[in-house]
């Protein structure tokens, strides 16, 4: 018993034109080889056989050769120059026994086969049905290879749409989704790999810990969405004034981490103080930002680096925010 969901497979048909301007030869030919599998068209004339032409996809023709008007291999030559007839098999039916140049222009337009009428039934039934069958067989390879191509094309669609839901949720988990900027976990990856790097072991490293004043006055005063737009402009600021090599991250709420390899403290001082001279209003709303900067001793540690930055830092607040302080000096 077959599956309730399971269609009967639908039988499929090979069709044939028939073009002959006797209708009585055109009933016999169509009583002859109808049949599931086949089903024969007929045309009375070339130019009904053109427009059937136009509307179906044939297995094979059947063309008398002498028809008034157009003949058979005129009507052939028509078909080859028309790509989507170009490859039809043609049988001609003709009542005169071959001589050489009709079968030799027959031949020419894409014949494949020339029957002397009256053709035997047998024969005409057996050619029909080899034609027939070629062609179901090319066609069921033709639909097999388009389904092929399709699972091909989806399972690519898939993979695409796989590897960018993939390359979202990277980017997400390294990324701080207000700002845009490298969240805690990945700056702080990049500030190991930073020190890890023997490259940049040869030159100093400094790192600063920036942190908005009075941030709470800003929410409390504007609301929570203008804080969240002046924490936006502030990365905005900071990340204009970067060069190549350095980085900018979110440590969380209203602290960042600047990593600035290939930096020493002198000239991060000088950095850190353009970019609060620099710092324009949100929509009018002034604000500001302190800043630890501290930087890196041979061999040590992350946590002993931002650290010594955080004093820092801590120490700017103290002198009443606005300002940068770094292991040694204080700029304001
Ligand atoms: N709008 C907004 N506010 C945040 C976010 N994360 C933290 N905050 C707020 O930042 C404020 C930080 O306040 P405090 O730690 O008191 O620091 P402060 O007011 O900036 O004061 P100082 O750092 O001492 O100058 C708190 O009100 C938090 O709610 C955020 O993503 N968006």
């Amino acid at each position: 018993m077959s599956a309730p969901d399971q269609q009967p497979a639908v039988q499929e048909t090979a069709k044939v034109l028939h073009v002959d301007d006797h209708a009585d030869t055109l009933i016999a030919t169509k009583s002859l080889l109808d049949r599931p599998g086949i089903e024969v068209i007929s045309a009375g004339s070339a130019k009904a056989a053109l427009e059937l032409l136009r509307l179906h996809d044939f297995a094979l023709a059947l063309l008398d050769v002498h028809m008034p008007g157009q003949g058979g291999f005129e009507l052939a030559e028509a078909m080859r120059e028309d790509e989507r007839t170009r490859e039809i098999p043609i049988i001609f039916l003709t009542g005169l026994p071959g001589d050489a140049d009709r079968t030799f222009r027959g031949y020419e337009a894409g014949a494949v086969d020339f029957l002397l009428k009256p053709v035997q039934p047998l024969v005409l039934e057996s050619k029909v049905s080899v034609f027939a069958a070629l062609y179901l067989q090319r066609k069921s390879l033709r639909d097999q290879k388009a389904d092929l191509e399709r699972l091909l094309r989806d399972k690519q669609q898939m993979a695409a749409e796989l590897e960018r839901v993939h390359e979202q949720a990277v980017k997400a988990a390294f990324t701080d989704e207000l700002t845009g900027v490298p969240n805690r976990r990945h700056i702080l990856q990049l500030a190991q790999s930073t020190l890890d790097d023997p490259r940049k072991q040869s030159q100093p490293i400094s790192m600063a810990v920036l942190d908005l004043d009075h941030f709470k006055n800003i929410n409390d005063t504007h609301g929570h969405a203008f804080g969240d737009a002046v924490l936006r402009h502030f990365c905005d600021h900071v990340l204009a004034h970067l060069r190549a090599g350095q980085a900018l991250g979110r440590l969380g709420g209203e602290e960042f981490l600047l990593l600035l390899p290939g930096t020493g403290l002198d000239d991060a001082c000088t950095a850190m103080e353009r970019v609060r001279r620099t710092l324009e209003p949100h929509e009018g709303v002034p604000f500001t930002f302190s800043a630890g900067i501290a930087q890196a001793r041979p061999d040590e540690s992350l946590s002993s680096v931002l650290d010594r930055a955080d004093v820092a830092l801590y120490r700017a607040k103290g002198l009443g925010r606005d300002c940068i302080a770094s292991d040694w000096a204080e700029l304001r």
